[in-house]
């Protein structure tokens, strides 16, 4: 059934519909590539972005770092040798916390653990012996040290930077150090604690025991973040990028660096969604920019598809017409300008002609005598019938041989075949273009004339008998014919009576005596 119908699409519809179908699926298959690209691009480009970012912050944390240490490695070897005199010790600890707003805080310890001087003085925490397990992290590594966050007998929460005293004998005298508040105002907070994001991204800084030391939500600091793998990563010192979720299950597109000197991470991060919410626009707006030249190449397609289709449809319209007269010459103005129309249109010509020839050969085969070319019964009667439609008086002869059997009994059927032939051709001469003669029977024969009078009739019909009986023919020798007459001027008389009445005219033509004309009385 769809095979069927199926087959009732036209060239040009089926032209079209691949041509649409084509360019939907190049176009739909560029949009979907072109999203894709543009996806991955932007992940990536977001990922590396991130990357860099928490690269570079990593790396300035590091610079400030260093250089704090170098800061507190010059007071250090300024304190070697006046670790007993206080007013030096505050004066140093002052100057180094107010130089600059690298620290929140400056302590001098000695070998006992003991503070023995702090800057601001406010801190009311001189003369302390420390003993919390962080805060005694720097009197027992006897080298420059940044601790873990903790927090502080003050009550901050900090981390402190600090960096042994010796003496010139190389004795260890006790430290000096300087603590950054987590939660307060300082070089780091502003390095790492500050960042200008309005889409939802953020950064957050860990340490080396995966606890967070800045965080824009300042109540997550000191949390410690464990299954985060950009966090497992970046404390075991890689720098890389990660797509994951966040602890509000948010789709994140994160960076991570290293901080070598401490041991943190810096991981920026941006959620997946506002990295990817421009694309959609981008996508519709390109395919709204490509709509136009869209629109242009279907219509190229549309007038191609027909100017393409346009000769084939014509021959298959016309082949259905085959059998109207002008069809032929129609087939032959269709202007096929590609070479299979071309080829298609002359066979079907040629066909045609073909066609034609052998209808009018098998039309002439069944309407004529095959022994004398003369119409046989059936080309007499169309020849009737054109009359009768045409309304054409016409007169009619028959004529037969006379003694015709007394031929074919002396000579043979052949000779009576060959006296046949030459009656027809005598016939023939006599005749006008328009007459038709015909051979009725086996050696009968008729003859109409028309818009002949019957009165000239008969002079043509005695004129054939006349050369008749005076024409020898081949081995038989001289033969006569009988003929009878008849006339018909029209309707309302019908055709078959007028046909009777000059076979009748034949028979008393017969009967009288043979060669001679008979002409029926009305
Ligand atoms: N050679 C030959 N003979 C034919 C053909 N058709 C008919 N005949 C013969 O024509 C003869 C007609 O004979 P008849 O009907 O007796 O008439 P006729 O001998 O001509 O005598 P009338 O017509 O009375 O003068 C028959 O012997 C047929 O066999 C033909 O095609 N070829």
């Amino acid at each position: 059934m769809f095979f069927r119908s199926f087959l009732k699409i036209n060239l040009r519809t089926l032209i079209l519909s691949l041509a649409i179908f084509s360019v939907v699926v190049t176009l739909g298959n560029s949009f979907y590539a072109t999203y894709k690209v543009q996806r991955t691009l932007l992940i990536d480009n977001t990922l590396e972005a991130n990357r860099v970012y928490a690269a570079k912050l990593a790396e300035m944390t590091d610079v400030f770092l260093n250089m704090t240490q170098d800061h507190l490695a010059y007071s250090a070897s300024l304190l070697s040798s006046h670790m007993s005199d206080s007013k030096m010790l505050m004066n140093e600890a002052r100057r180094l916390h107010q130089q600059s707003d690298t620290f929140n805080s400056v302590v001098v310890v000695n070998a006992e653990g003991m503070i023995i001087a702090t800057s601001p003085q406010t801190l009311a925490i001189k003369g302390i012996t420390i003993d919390s397990p962080n805060a005694q992290q720097s009197l027992k590594a006897k080298k420059p040290l940044i601790t873990d966050p903790f927090i502080s007998p003050a009550g901050n929460y900090l981390i402190s930077l600090s960096h042994p005293v010796f003496s010139a004998s190389g004795d260890y005298l006790g430290y000096i150090a300087g603590t950054i508040y987590l939660e307060q105002d300082n070089i780091l907070a502003a390095i790492l604690g500050k960042h200008y994001y309005n889409d939802g991204s953020y950064l957050y800084v860990v340490d080396r025991h995966k606890t967070l030391i800045y965080h824009p939500k300042e109540q997550r600091v000191g949390q410690k973040i464990l299954n985060n793998i950009a966090i497992d990563e970046v404390v075991a010192g890689r720098e890389n990028t990660r797509t994951l979720f966040n602890s509000e299950g948010i789709e994140m597109l994160a960076g991570f660096a290293p901080i070598q000197r401490a041991g943190w991470g810096v991981i920026a991060q941006r959620p997946k969604e506002a990295t990817l919410a421009g694309l959609d626009g981008h996508i519709i707006s390109v395919f709204i920019k490509s709509l136009p030249v869209a629109f242009f190449t279907l219509a190229g397609i549309w007038v191609s598809a027909v100017f393409i289709s346009r000769p084939l449809w014509q021959l298959a319209r016309d082949t259905t017409l085959i059998d109207k007269k002008e069809v032929q010459e129609n087939i032959s103005n269709i202007p096929s300008w590609y070479f299979e129309a071309a080829q298609l249109k002359r066979a079907i010509i040629k066909a045609m002609s073909l066609l034609n020839d052998k209808i009018s050969q098998l039309h002439n085969d069944s309407h004529t005598d095959p022994m004398t070319s003369l119409l046989n019964r059936r080309g007499m009667q169309q020849v009737l019938d054109q009359y009768q439609k045409e309304q054409c008086s016409f007169a009619v002869i028959t004529l037969d041989i006379d003694h015709f059997k007394r031929v074919n009994d002396s000579f043979g059927h052949d000779v009576g075949d060959k006296v046949i032939q030459a009656l027809a051709q005598l016939m023939r001469n006599n005749a006008r273009q328009e007459d038709a003669l015909c051979r009725s029977g086996g050696e009968e024969f008729m003859i109409f004339l028309p818009n002949t009078k019957q009165s000239t009739a008969f002079k043509v019909a005695e004129r054939l008998r006349l050369q008749v009986e005076g024409f020898e023919m081949p081995t038989a020798g001289f033969i006569t014919i009988s003929l009878g007459l008849s006339h018909w001027s029209g309707e309302p008389e019908a055709i078959n009576s007028v046909l009777k009445q000059a076979d009748k005219a034949l028979y008393l033509a017969k009967q009288q005596g043979r060669n001679r004309t008979i002409t029926t009385k009305k």
